[in-house]
């Protein structure tokens, strides 16, 4: 059956993993201490703040200690839920403050308006929250991209290398799993998109190969209609 969706990751796909890890990154950890100090009453972040006391098994932690909390999460890349919606508010600040525009390769601009003017409906699967996800395409350095997309799906959905979170999201886009092809430069993600169904297609932009599957280094390679 032809492709009819396209499900794309962020981080080392469409943007650069330097704009996540050297840009990012360091803004929420400069900015979320202070944000969460003026915002721990606000219902949507004491909600996350909760969620961090209860996925850190330290119930009673208080608000400093979540922070020392977060902020380890940071510093090793943990793909927390509570963590991702809190420097998905971080980043929102940095953005409307204009310090902060999304980074997205060239190559992947051309593609994804491409891609939408051939009538593929297109959708994003990122660990950042639905929220970081729209700023960095609502916000983008090449302008904003939002039109593009049909639906975004973060981890609420289900960590990103396991196979049943790609059938949740099969569910969500409504076409059969053949009909949606996965781009991703993380070799699990694509092994679990491909158990749950789906096609794939590896990113390795400095080379090399995704072992066990087609694999470009650029979106300008990718014919959705061969697969
Ligand atoms: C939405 S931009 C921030 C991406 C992010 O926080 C992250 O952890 C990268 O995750 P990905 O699943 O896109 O590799
Ligand atoms: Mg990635």
């Amino acid at each position: 059956m032809p492709i009819k969706a396209i499900l794309t990751d962020i981080e080392g796909t469409t943007s650069a993993v330097s704009f996540v890890f050297d840009v990012l990154f360091p803004y929420a950890a400069k900015h979320l201490p202070d944000f969460v100090r003026e915002n721990a009453e606000r219902a949507d972040v004491a909600e996350q703040l909760e969620a961090v006391r209860r996925d850190g098994g330290e119930p009673q932690a208080d608000v400093e200690r979540v922070i020392e909390i977060l902020l380890g999460w940071i510093a090793e890349d943990r793909k927390a839920t509570p963590l991702k919606a809190l420097q998905g508010m971080v980043w929102e600040q940095g953005y409307l403050a204009g310090q902060l525009k999304g980074h997205v390769y060239p190559d992947a601009v051309e593609a994804l308006k491409r891609w939408h003017q051939e009538g593929y409906q297109l959708f994003v699967y990122s660990s950042g929250s639905i929220q970081a996800q729209k700023l960095i395409f609502g916000c983008s350095e090449a302008g904003d991209l939002s039109p593009l997309f049909s639906g975004y799906f973060d981890t609420t959905s289900g960590p990103k290398r396991e196979a049943q979170s790609y059938q949740r999201i099969t569910q969500g886009i409504g076409v059969e799993a053949s009909q949606i092809l996965f781009l991703s430069d993380i070799v699990q993600e694509l092994d679990a998109a491909r158990t749950a169904g789906m096609a794939t297609c590896g990113l390795a932009r400095e080379g090399g190969e995704l072992a066990g599957h087609v694999t470009v280094d650029s979106f300008a390679r990718i014919s959705p209609s061969v697969f």
